[in-house]
């Protein structure tokens, strides 16, 4: 058997005559809360070197032993109170989808087609780059949903688009999104939200709260630049809503495993403010693009309880993009900024 195939039904055009693709691509979620489901997407993401960075020899006992004997049935549970139960999916698949429907529309009148696809379980980056080569494109923007620039996150969504091109004879041409910490079309987008959820409240947050998901603080000593990325969202958005320092404090969620990671750590920092006489307090998590279960479960009901627990009265979680308006103008103005030279402007057909 050949090692080097070419996907899709027909012959594909010369290339610069076919199709525009873009790639929307997210971390991944299980397919349901079940032990064995969230046993095999956890195995596979934390199989992923470029998330755990120890040797295998020594990390794969420890993760196929302990880690998934005892987390799936944690994390399930946890999956299982945030789950859109209406489309029997995570939330994550759900906006992720969105998302890519969305654009579609802004793109209708262009030979430009949009999917999505995961870097972890399904529908993976594979499948949604055949979708893209049997529509025909032979041009595809990729765009990891990551506004901060991690290894763990943006370099591993590009390394599986790569490894899917390693087996073809004939790859599509592909340009890759960078890292839009602060984008002026993100800062819009979240200072557009954040607004948007203060006008609903009767009497305004004493503070907001800003919370990035952790990262080993190895990591970032190694050159991960993912921390000055996420204090450039901070600073762009403080300015944006005229806030301090003081008043929009940044802080890191989502810590796993026992070494140090990067702080100031959400929840204690959260579960000390009401001894500070801060009682009623808004959360934002500028880093993920969709509601997903670090932002329901993790802040929306872990970290809540124990703010009330502590003497909190109120917080307010302020939602994620996910398929919002602002969310969709964000992408599009990613998107028609990396694509020019590939397609002619915001209206007209794909530049031959
Ligand atoms: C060493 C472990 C992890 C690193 C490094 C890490 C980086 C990282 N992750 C995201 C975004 C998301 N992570 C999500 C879930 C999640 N993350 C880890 C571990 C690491 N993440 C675990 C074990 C899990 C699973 C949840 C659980 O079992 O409790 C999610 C949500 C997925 C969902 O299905 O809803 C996102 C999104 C970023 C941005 C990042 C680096 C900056
Ligand atoms: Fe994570
Ligand atoms: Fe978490």
């Amino acid at each position: 058997m050949s090692f080097l195939h070419i996907s899709g039904p027909s012959a594909p055009a010369p290339m610069g005559q076919g199709r525009v693709g873009i790639l929307l691509v997210n971390l991944g979620t299980p397919d349901d809360t079940g032990f064995s489901g969230v046993r095999r997407y956890l195995s596979e993401f934390l199989s992923d070197q470029r998330v755990i960075e120890a040797s295998p020899a020594l990390w794969q006992p420890i993760l196929q032993g302990i880690v998934l004997t005892v987390r799936p049935r944690r994390s399930g549970a946890a999956y299982r109170r945030i789950w859109n139960e209406e489309r029997n999916e995570s939330p994550l698949r759900t906006y992720t989808r969105e998302q890519a429907e969305r654009l579609t529309m802004r793109f209708s009148d262009e030979t430009v087609s949009v999917v999505w696809g995961m870097r972890y379980g399904t529908p993976s980056v594979a499948q949604a780059v055949e979708e893209l080569m049997t529509a025909g494109c032979d041009r595809i923007l990729c765009m990891p949903l990551y506004p901060q620039y991690s290894a763990t996150t943006t370099a591993t969504a590009n390394d599986q688009l790569f490894r899917f091109l390693m087996k073809l004879r004939r790859q599509p041409a592909i340009r890759t999104l960078p890292a839009f910490a602060d984008h002026p079309a993100y800062i819009k987008a979240l200072a557009g939200t954040t607004r948007q959820t203060l006008a609903t409240l009767s009497t305004p947050p004493q503070m907001i709260v800003t919370s990035f998901h952790g990262l080993p603080n190895e990591y970032v000593a190694k050159g991960d630049p993912y921390r000055t990325d996420c204090e450039r969202t901070v600073a762009a958005l403080r300015t944006a809503m005229g806030m301090t320092e003081d008043d929009m404090p940044l802080t890191f969620q989502s810590r796993f495993g026992p070494a140090k990671w990067l702080e100031p750590y959400t929840a204690p920092f959260i579960a000390g403010l009401p001894a500070r006489g801060i009682r009623r307090i808004a959360v934002i998590m500028p880093g993920f693009m969709a509601d997903c279960i670090e932002t329901l479960d993790e802040i929306g009901n872990e970290v809540r309880a124990e703010f009330l627990a502590a003497g909190g009265e109120e917080l307010t979680l302020i939602p994620c993009l996910n398929g919002s308006p602002e969310a969709i103008d964000l992408l599009e103005a990613l998107a028609r900024s990396e694509l020019q030279g590939w397609i002619v402007n915001s209206s007209t057909q794909s530049e031959r």
